[in-house]
């Protein structure tokens, strides 16, 4: 569809030259200069002031006034009412452009406002062209080339162009080639022929169709990619144009310049029919039209004006004829190369914009009204606009090839999208991979902090367990001291009592106090423990998959809750030997409480019948000196605490014993024994259930144990029969004094003795169990004395050599220790120790063989009782001195009898513990009276 177009002609005034400013009046002069008829005087020679004016008035909305009459004269002439004589008439013509451009107006709003507007329907295929036209210096080639630091409107619609090329190059395919001619002397030119190229004499010839359709023959065409190559292309073939310096511009055009930029566009996907889109956009830099006179040109450069003017003026002639509908017929395009160049701009399917450029100084006073006129008419222009539209009906090869074309592109397309998602794919896989990898390493990590801080969590948990079962020891022993405090004139034995319970408090908070520090360690590095793993577990990776983050997490919990299953075990386990110990401590005690019964009462029935009336006063506190050292020495050994004397003058209430036990004594008739358990209120000193001295003698004697009875075996293996006594004191025999059986009935000892069969094991126990006895006592009580089988000085409990044995070392320890139980018995911490260091230290001491009693390897439970021999005197001290010669005089007793059946050993079991101070407050559960077995203590 045809679009009947007008020109549109813009006005841009260039900036005055500084030559021309220096010929304009001072605008801080006041004395203007007089144009007034009364004056005489002329202008002042050498006085420039004042010589140019600006003629151009312009406003906003492209209305523009040439040679606007001054006001001052204006004002002279209404006063006069004439125009006086010699006064200058002003133009003060009023024309209306589209668009005036004043001086300050850059480069780039003149495109916006001219060539842009053209550049939408190249695209559309509608043909353009803007040329500059002007006088000579006015800025034509300014406004058209610029230069490389102000580029004008070519490289600005390049850019353009381009920029849009490529917005729709996904959609369209479109080339773009150009070429750039001038003409000179009315010959045609190529800008852009490669150098050394012929040119035809008179220059490219003009081609003209039956189609009226123009061409210049032999113009090279070129191919541009970019808007810098537009550039770059343009700049090359402004320097190849034809310039020279005149009179009134240093740098003259002296041809006229024609670039044409071909732009054609198909779609890209085709149809049936192609429509095929084809513009042409020409630029056009006019040379200057310019007055001989003004010029003073001469020669070469007077033919050239005179060619320009020629040229300007078939245009002109064409303007006109163009504007004017009777002559519009015909149209003198002919007349000049410029005008037949530019036939298809004026007068075709063009879109034209016509720059005019001029001066805004009187200088070029009359080419700016000229050109302003010319200006004025051309935009009387009307031109039809069409869409260079070509519709491509495809042959049927065609069809075969735009097949082929979609086909290639299909595949292309596919591989494209395959090779994509294989790249998408290889990405997505090392990405798991990664991620898999790091979760893998953070997993490890968190095993590792656990592997590393197990030990010293359990060891520090299992030490905790020790410590609770400590605490509760101490409530109940300070509990009773309490109460021992509240008495009211408390006897002397209620004080030893109270000493011995302090001093137990004493050593149970020493350890206490000693293990807080592993304790202590062990809350730090737990804390330390779950920061890491809270830590680990917060980690997170750029490269992770979503679950990642949650198996992490699961594995910090998982070490979390197996650290503190393991914890809880180990606790566990302290409070489980903590209460081994108890046990062990309980059994050695009540052991040692029965057989010293048992033996007492012994002495009793042999005192009241009379059989040893050799036996003097001395002897029998001999004997008794004996027993106290004896279990004073075993009491040291298992608690380690010496039980304190009474000391001083206060006596003991043993003189006050008037009553029966209150505590239901234990049967004596071979009854079934009645579990007692003392409560720690009414609990009262060992002697407390004896009769008084007073009643002593109504005190029957023990009748016989259940184990002398008939068909008993004695402890001489032999077989009891009838009243066959088979517990006696064991009075000072001498050598060839034989043994007499007493004739009185025996008492019998409800507190049931080991039997042969628990003398086995006894004797089993006193090497291996009692081994794992010691260590579990020891485990409980974090204090164990290695080597307890030695009969260890009473004297050295007291103040016992406390040493840690760390987990990973109880070899090197139980070493050390086996050395140094040769010298010093030492007590030693095991709170951290579980049965590995039970089987050491059990095996340590036996290796180590420290102490005559456990050395002595012809031992047997019975020859390690203290036989009140004729020489017991020595034997107590040496049991006083550290039992070294407790040893001996079983082994003598051996020697003598080694047929002897086995005997239970108090002294065996007792010495071969030593654990942390307990509380020995349980119930005694007497054996079964089957395991009744006759006192030993000879
Ligand atoms: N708008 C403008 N801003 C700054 N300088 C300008 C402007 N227009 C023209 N000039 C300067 O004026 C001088 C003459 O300009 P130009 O050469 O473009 O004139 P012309 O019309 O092309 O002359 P000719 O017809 O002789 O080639 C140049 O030095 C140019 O830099």
């Amino acid at each position: 569809m045809d679009n009947a177009a007008s020109i549109t002609v813009a006005v841009r005034i260039r900036p005055v030259t500084e030559w021309e400013a220096a010929r304009l009046p001072d605008p801080l002069d006041t004395t203007r200069p007089f144009f007034g008829d009364g004056s005489l005087a002329s202008h002042v020679q050498g006085h420039k002031f004042g010589q140019f004016r600006k003629i151009i008035a312009y406003e906003e909305d492209g209305s523009l006034i040439y040679d606007p009459m001054d006001p001052q004269a204006e004002a002279i002439y209404r006063q006069k009412g004439y125009l006086p004589p010699g006064t200058y008439r002003y133009k003060h013509r009023k024309y209306q452009y589209d668009v005036v451009f004043g001086p300050e107006v850059t480069q780039q709003a003149v495109f916006e406002r001219t060539t842009k507007p053209l550049l939408d329907g190249i695209l559309d295929g509608y043909n353009g062209t803007v040329f500059a036209y002007g006088a000579t210096g006015c800025g034509k080639t300014h406004t058209i080339s610029g230069t490389p630091s102000d580029p004008g409107i070519i490289y600005a619609t390049m850019a353009e162009l381009f920029q849009r090329i490529d917005e729709r190059r996904e959609d369209y395919a479109i080339d773009v080639s150009l070429s750039f001619l001038e003409i000179y002397n009315e010959e045609i030119r190529d800008l852009l022929a490669p150098a050394g190229a012929d040119t035809p004499r008179g220059g490219l010839a003009i081609r003209e169709n039956s189609a009226n359709r123009v061409t210049v023959a032999g113009l090279t065409e070129v191919v541009p990619t970019s808007a810098d190559e537009v550039n770059a292309i343009v700049q090359a073939g402004n320097a190849r144009r034809t310039q020279s310096p005149t009179h009134a511009n240093a740098t003259s055009s002296r041809s006229h310049a024609v670039l044409q930029i071909n732009v054609t566009q198909s779609p890209r996907t085709p149809g049936v029919t192609e429509e095929r889109t084809m513009a042409t956009l020409s630029i056009i830099d006019l040379a200057g039209s310019e007055r001989a006179s003004a010029t003073k040109n001469m020669g070469k450069r007077m033919v050239e004006g005179a060619n320009i003017n020629k040229s300007l003026l078939a245009l002109g002639n064409c303007i006109n004829a163009l504007c004017e509908p009777k002559t519009r017929a015909h149209i003198p395009y002919r007349n000049s190369k410029l005008t037949r160049l530019l036939k298809f701009s004026l007068g075709g399917n063009c879109r034209t914009v016509m720059i005019v450029c001029v001066a805004p100084t009187s200088q070029h006073l009359e080419d700016t009204g000229n050109t302003l006129a010319y200006a004025n008419r051309a935009k009387e222009i009307k031109t039809k606009v069409s869409k260079n539209i070509m519709d491509v009906d495809r042959h049927v090869g065609q069809y075969v090839e735009a097949i082929n074309r979609l086909n290639d592109e299909v595949r292309e397309l596919k591989a494209k999208l395959a090779g994509e998602m294989a790249v998408e794919n290889e990405a997505v896989k090392r990405r798991r991979a990664n991620a898999a990898k790091a979760v893998e390493n953070v997993r490890a990590e968190i095993r590792a902090l656990a592997a590393k801080s197990r030990t010293m969590l359990c060891a520090g948990s299992f030490t905790a367990g020790n410590t609770a079962a400590s605490q509760a020891k101490l409530d109940v022993l300070r509990i009773r001291v309490k109460e021992l405090d509240s008495m009211a004139d408390p006897s002397s034995e209620v004080e030893v009592e109270k000493g011995l319970l302090r001093a137990l408090i004493n050593a149970e908070e020493e350890c206490v106090r000693k293990e807080a520090d592993t304790i202590s360690k062990a809350m730090s590095s737990a804390a330390l423990f779950a920061t890491n793993i809270g830590l680990a577990q917060r980690r997170k990776g750029d490269d992770w998959d979503e679950m990642a983050p949650t198996i992490v997490k699961l594995e910090g919990d998982t070490v979390l809750a197996e650290m503190r299953a393991a914890q809880a075990e180990h606790e566990r386990d302290g409070l489980k030997q903590a209460l081994k110990g108890q046990a062990a401590v309980i059994t050695t005690l009540v052991g040692m409480l029965a057989r010293t019964n048992a033996l007492m009462v012994d002495g009793v029935q042999m005192l009241r019948s009379g059989s040893e009336a050799a036996m003097s006063n001395e002897d029998i506190a001999n004997r008794l000196q004996i027993l106290i050292d004896l279990n004073s020495k075993t009491f040291t050994d298992v608690i380690g605490v010496a039980v304190p004397t009474t000391g001083g003058s206060k006596k003991t209430g043993f003189a006050a014993l008037s009553t029966r036990p209150t505590t239901k004594r234990p049967s004596v008739n071979g009854a079934p024994p009645t579990r007692t358990r003392p409560s720690m209120g009414t609990r009262r000193t060992s002697l407390s259930g004896l009769g008084s001295p007073g009643r002593r003698h109504s005190y029957r004697s023990p009748r016989k144990p259940s184990s002398l009875r008939a068909g008993a075996i004695t402890t001489t293996g032999r077989k009891v029969s009838g009243e066959k006594k088979s517990v006696r004191w064991a009075v000072p025999i001498k050598p060839d004094e034989s043994y007499v059986e007493p004739s009185t009935p025996k008492a019998k000892v409800s507190i049931a003795l080991p039997t042969s069969e628990s003398e086995e094991w006894e004797d089993d126990r006193t090497d291996e169990s009692s081994a794992v006895e010691t260590s579990s006592m020891s485990l409980d009580a974090a204090i164990m004395t290695i080597g307890a089988s030695t009969a260890m000085p009473s004297g050295s409990s007291s103040g016992p050599a406390v040493r840690k044995i760390k987990m990973d070392e109880p070899k090197v320890v139980l070493d050390s220790l086996k050395e140094e139980d040769e010298q010093t018995p030492r007590r030693t911490v095991l709170g951290e120790h579980n049965q590995q260091v039970t089987a050491s230290a059990s095996k340590a001491r036996r290796r180590s063989g420290i102490g005559s009693l456990r050395s002595d390897r012809v031992r047997r439970r019975s020859s390690l009782i203290p036989q009140l021999s004729p020489n017991y005197k020595e034997v107590a001290k040496a049991a006083a001195a550290g039992g070294t010669a407790t040893g001996e005089a079983p082994a003598k007793a051996h020697h003598k009898s080694p047929k002897r059946p086995k005997r239970s050993s108090l002294l065996g079991v007792l010495s071969s513990s030593r654990v942390r101070p307990s509380l020995l407050r349980i119930g005694v559960e007497q054996p079964p009276s089957g395991t009744v077995a006759k006192p030993s203590w000879k």
